[in-house]
């Protein structure tokens, strides 16, 4: 859903601890971003999970109970992760929702663009929801089907944890279905805990920069890597030029 009221735009310091960045922002920001250190986070799940809950305890600490219909909204802060600071951009999406056509999964033309354009993946199903939990595997394959290739930095994550008398889906479920994924199961409440919403976003968000490689968040994309050539190494040419140049002079003495 989207956050009715978003607060007024302010800046977030590296630790997290002042005043928070909550705007909307352009697909391919190009003023405040962290130059090459960027990382694209996509939340999906089904209706009604907690997808923009979650969002929103993360960036703000806050739980605001209060949404209109979600029309994908795009969040941005910089976070500081092993001592570097980079710019964390997260993506809230309407919700996706089975069905019985081969692919099994209705899916907005807008998520798809999202799927693309994300370095790393929240699934988001709800404790109390079974239905919700069954998404995920073939939302799973669906991000799979447009990043056929390479690493999918994932998380899965079971929402509404403070609602344990309603639960659906047991703890063991959900951490089975993270490791067939190839990711890390974190069962939070964006309702009451703060924390649990935050270490699952940052392990996220360090699970893409390493998938970058190098820890420096640079992207490649679709696999493929150009090494940029090394500068020549100046010392090296002169002193190559050097010797040419005494060995032609000392030809030309001797002749
Ligand atoms: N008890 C409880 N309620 C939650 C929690 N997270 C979200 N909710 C409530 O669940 C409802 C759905 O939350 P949203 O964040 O709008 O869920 P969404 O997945 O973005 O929903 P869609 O827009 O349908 O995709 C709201 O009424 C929230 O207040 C949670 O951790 N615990």
């Amino acid at each position: 859903m989207r956050l009715t009221g978003d607060p007024a735009p302010g800046t977030m310091n590296s630790s997290g601890s002042g005043n928070f960045l909550l705007v909307p922002i352009p697909e391919y920001p190009l003023l405040d971003c962290v130059p090459n250190k960027t990382v694209k986070i996509v939340v999906l799940g089904a209706s009604n999970v907690g997808k923009t809950a979650l969002i929103v305890r993360f960036l703000t600490k806050r739980f605001i109970g209060d949404y209109e219909a979600n029309t994908g909204a795009l969040y941005s802060r910089k976070v500081t992760l092993e001592g570097e600071e980079v710019s964390l951009q997260i993506q809230d999406t309407p919700c996706v929702a089975l069905q019985d056509d081969p692919e099994g999964l209705y899916c907005q033309e807008q998520i798809n663009r999202s799927i693309y354009w994300a370095d790393g993946y929240v699934l988001v199903f709800s404790i109390t929801d079974h239905n919700s939990y069954r998404t995920i595997q073939p939302l799973y394959q669906h991000v799979r089907r447009i990043h056929p290739s390479g690493n999918i930095p994932v998380i899965l994550v079971g929402n509404k944890s403070d609602l344990l008398r309603a639960r659906q889906v047991p703890a063991n479920e959900g951490e089975t279905l993270a490791a067939s994924l190839g990711g890390v199961y974190f069962e939070a409440s964006a309702r009451e805990n703060h924390e649990g919403v935050h270490n699952a976003f940052l392990h996220l968000c360090q699970e893409v920069i390493r998938a970058f490689g190098g820890g420096n968040g640079e992207k490649r994309r679709g696999g493929l890597h150009l090494a940029r050539p090394k500068s020549p190494n100046m010392q090296e040419l002169k002193r190559r030029f050097r010797q040419v140049l005494s060995s032609k002079v000392k030809s030309a003495t001797t002749l």
